[in-house]
């Protein structure tokens, strides 16, 4: 990459020792001083803890042989200055990378809940109708069958075009992205042409980051109105698919140029579900849509599978399956890891692990048991650390108001003290109503033991995590093997 086109990129608004653009040759783009090679260019970024221009001379010692810059620095090397560094490292990754996501069809996820589960149905669909399927999200990116490990639900914008180019290299020609409402303040998702929009919700979480609800609507409404923005996009037209029983949903509608299908149970939703039947084998109901219906039966338990259903159902009538092979590779889908996950055991309880950690997650998995149960709930739940304190005390009242036995524990403590989150968590409620357990093992295995055959126990948190971060340390945990190896302990005993 040269001078010249990194120009026409970024369009600087000033510069400092360049006096050739042809001959000013790069060979890798970066942000981060930890990956610089000789001939890199250094993009400088502020961020929560580290601001990028005070390691410029980091940088130049390192290698680097161009800076990006927003803020006044002092190098000896070429420097461009932007208004934004952020964008400039997105408009300079999709160069980098050739706009990988040009030559795929991308769906964008955005929602408090649903986005791994909907990401995840979508891909199930379009790996069904013969497409060969990427992800970005949560639990990990995937190319085809590899799963690559993750931090971040959407990783930053250069992370994201390295990844896309890997996977347009490996002939992926869709990818189902979850797009988070921090990836989407931050700009990771600035460049990435999607195709459609696919929004889940909005109800409280975040707030230790966004501050307001108005704050978050706004982040994750930034995925509709930058939606056919992207440099160089591909052919018209886009599509937002939108939860319009969502009252945040109404208004995304106008935030759009793009075209809009909306979904929901109430009868102005293009796409609508009627006749519903929950149980606890699955989930059955009437989708219609365009004057016709077809009858669907998913192995997805509750309310919100529906929910997520119509969404992936949208998403890929967009893209341009039919509706009975969408339906039908839906119907085959047993269900994602960590979401209403059935522990199998001999006991005769019915154990699920899901990854509830917001209020409305957990009030929608806890009635979602509530419709089936019928014997004691049991909810083992707790909060994670460093995230929005103003959750903690809500989440607790739903499980107390639902749940018939309540067991608060641990969830990631992170950097907090985990008896000042459980101290938020159940201030305001009465002490008889709960049970306290700090540490989550233990919590499950309380649960576990006192359950009786036919109860439902509820493990709410943490989901597919295979890990629990006290202060900075990861440890291994996983809500799934302790409970099937609190049952073989059991069985060994007997
Ligand atoms: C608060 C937050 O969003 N932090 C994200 C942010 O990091 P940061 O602002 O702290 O970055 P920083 O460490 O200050 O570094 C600033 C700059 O200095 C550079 N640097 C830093 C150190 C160094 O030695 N050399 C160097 O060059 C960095 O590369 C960077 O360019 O930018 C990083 C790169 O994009 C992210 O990995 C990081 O996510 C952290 C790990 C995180 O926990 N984020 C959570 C809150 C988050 O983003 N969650 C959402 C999901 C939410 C949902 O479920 O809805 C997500 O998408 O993951
Ligand atoms: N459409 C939905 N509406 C409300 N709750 C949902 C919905 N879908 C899933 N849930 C609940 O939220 C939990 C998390 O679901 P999922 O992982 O799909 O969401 P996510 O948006 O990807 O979460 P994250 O923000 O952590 O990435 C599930 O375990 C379930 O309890
Ligand atoms: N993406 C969410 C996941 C929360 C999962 C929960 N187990 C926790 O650690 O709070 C977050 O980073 O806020
Ligand atoms: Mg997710």
């Amino acid at each position: 990459m040269n001078g010249l086109q990194i120009k026409k990129a970024i369009h600087p608004l000033k510069v400092q020792n360049i006096t050739s653009y042809e001959s000013l040759e790069i060979q890798q783009v970066t942000q981060d001083t930890r990956t610089i090679q000789k001939g890199s260019c250094f993009i400088c970024i502020e961020g929560a803890t580290i601001d990028g221009h005070d390691l410029v001379s980091k940088a130049i010692e390192q290698g680097a042989s161009l800076i990006i810059a927003e803020k006044k620095i002092t190098a000896a090397i070429p420097v461009m200055y932007v208004y934004d560094t952020k964008k400039a490292l997105a408009q300079l990754s999709v160069l980098f990378y050739d706009n990988p996501s040009k030559k795929m069809k991308m769906v964008g996820v955005t929602g408090t809940n649903g986005k791994t589960t909907t990401t995840h149905m979508i891909e199930a669909v379009l790996e069904k109708a013969g497409h060969q399927t990427g992800i970005i999200g949560t639990m990990y990116n995937k190319i085809g069958t590899e799963k690559i490990p993750t931090i971040n639900t959407t990783p930053d914008a250069l992370t994201t075009q390295k990844l896309l180019k890997k996977m347009s290299e490996q002939q992926i020609d869709s990818c189902a992205m979850e797009v988070s409402s921090h990836a989407l303040v931050q700009g990771r998702a600035w460049g990435i042409d999607f195709d459609v929009a696919v929004f889940t919700n909005l109800s409280q979480d975040h707030l230790e980051y966004h501050h307001t609800m108005t704050d978050y609507f706004y982040a994750k409404s930034l995925l509709f109105s930058q939606l056919g923005n992207s440099y160089e996009c591909k052919d018209y037209p886009k599509t937002a698919i939108i939860n319009c029983d969502d009252h945040y949903g109404r208004k995304l509608e106008q935030l759009t140029a793009a075209n809009v299908l909306t979904f929901g149970v109430s009868e102005e939703a293009v796409i609508q579900a009627k006749n519903i039947h929950i149980s606890s084998e699955g989930t059955r109901f009437d989708l219609d849509f365009m004057e016709k219906t077809y009858p669907v039966k998913i192995k997805m338990i509750g309310m919100f599978n529906i929910y997520n259903a119509l969404a992936s159902f949208g998403a890929c009538y967009a893209l341009g399956i039919k509706p009975n092979k969408v339906i039908s590779a839906l119907e085959e889908l047993p269900g994602v890891k960590g979401r209403f996950e059935l522990v199998p055991n001999q006991a005769d309880i019915t154990v699920i692990v899901d990854y509830a950690h917001t209020p409305d997650g957990l009030e929608n998995v806890l009635q979602t048991v509530k419709e089936f149960a019928k014997k004691d709930i049991y909810c083992v739940v707790g909060c994670g650390g460093d995230r929005d304190p103003s959750k903690r005390p809500i989440m607790a009242k739903i499980a107390t108001d639902i749940a018939t036995k309540i067991i608060f524990t641990s969830d990631n403590p992170r950097t907090e003290d985990p008896e000042v989150i459980l101290d938020q968590m159940t201030s305001g409620l009465d002490s008889r109503a709960y049970i306290r357990v700090t540490d989550r093992k233990s919590a499950i295995e309380r649960s576990l033991s006192e359950a009786t055959p036919g109860d439902v126990v509820l493990i709410a948190g943490k989901g597919h995590e295979n890990y629990q971060i006290i202060g900075k340390t990861k440890h291994h945990f996983d809500d799934v093997e302790v409970v099937m190896s609190y049952f073989e302990n059991k069985n060994r005993r007997l």
